[in-house]
């Protein structure tokens, strides 16, 4: 298969399509990102990386970062987390309140911002905010291997100035008793792991241990075990678009993340680890050009979850 022909006509047809999604413009800093970027870089189970477009320039990762935190918090207290998070799809917007009034203060699943926001709680424990943070940081560049991986402070301030509905999600969980620490700290530690920087190329190495069943590329060693590995991986494919999940599955058919900075990380079990990067949003705040573009992908190559 010639991946990287492929690369280059999805990398060419993107630089010239019309219709590219809008720009999240919420949090203030991240609005005067240009729409014109597209990057994508795909890492092979041989370590090979292919790479188009802007595959070297940072982004924020946004809610991309929520697949690393939940890996952590699962080392940290295990399948308990389950109790306090679920494991279904919301079918609802990714910052929607709605179902924590019915559901007691368990969120759907650590994707949607709830959930993600209790995940934060699990990796603060009793520790520190900058603790916790530096501790996201260190695990996503263990993953990349690449100690360039960094958190953009400026988009950081700029949500937590902002993140008014966040702040409303912790303190309505906080009021179910599912919020075991500080508030303000888990918040802290949440808008700091959404604010981490990293190029397409960056994000598809450290999506890597996914591939491989849960092991480190270059050590072998597990990073979580296999089987944990695939649930990460179910819950992205049924959670990791928020209420367009089941449109990605539909038209992709492999697990995904994304986040409002435009990023996508998507996994083929066995094949490939890959990360795609196109600011402009779809209606359910998911890159509307990097989920094309991971359509034509999956259809060009035959990749697929669902794949005999
Ligand atoms: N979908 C996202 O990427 C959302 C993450 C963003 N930091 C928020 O909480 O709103």
């Amino acid at each position: 298969m010639d991946l990287a022909g492929l690369i280059e006509e999805i990398t060419a047809d993107a630089a010239h399509a019309v219709d590219r999604g809008k720009v999240a413009d919420y949090i203030p800093s991240l609005g005067g990102v240009d729409p014109k970027h597209f990057g994508i870089a795909i890492v092979t189970a041989d370590g090979t990386v292919h790479k188009g477009g802007d595959a070297d320039v940072s982004f924020s990762i946004q809610s991309v970062s929520k697949v690393f935190a939940l890996t952590l918090a699962l080392g940290k207290i295990g399948e308990t987390l389950w109790r306090r998070v679920g494991v279904e799809p919301s079918g609802s917007a990714f910052n929607s309140v709605v179902q924590l009034e019915a559901e007691k203060g368990i969120p759907r699943n650590p994707f949607i911002n709830a959930g993600a926001i209790v995940v934060s709680d699990v990796v603060l424990g009793g520790s520190e905010p900058r603790e916790a943070i530096g501790d996201i940081l260190r695990f996503v560049r263990f993953l990349s291997g690449d100690e360039s991986v960094f958190i953009d402070s400026e988009v950081a301030s700029s949500e937590e100035q902002t993140g008014f509905r966040n702040a409303a999600l912790a303190n309505y969980m906080r009021s179910f008793n599912n919020m075991e620490h500080d508030v303000g700290g888990a918040l802290r530690v949440y808008f700091h792991q959404c604010a981490i920087a990293m190029n397409c190329t960056q994000l598809a190495l450290a999506g890597r241990f996914l591939m491989l069943d849960g092991r480190h590329p270059d050590t072998g060693r597990a990073v979580v075990s296999a089987v944990r590995a695939r649930r990460i991986m179910a819950l992205m494919l049924t959670c990791g678009h928020y209420d367009g999940s089941g449109e990605f599955a539909f038209r992709v058919g492999i697990p995904g993340k994304s986040g409002v900075g435009g990023g996508i990380l998507a996994i083929v079990p066995g094949k490939a680890s890959i990360a795609v990067w196109s600011p402009g949003l779809n209606k359910r705040g998911n890159s509307h050009l990097g989920s094309e573009a991971l359509e034509r992908l999956a259809a060009a190559t035959n990749w697929s979850v669902f794949t005999p």
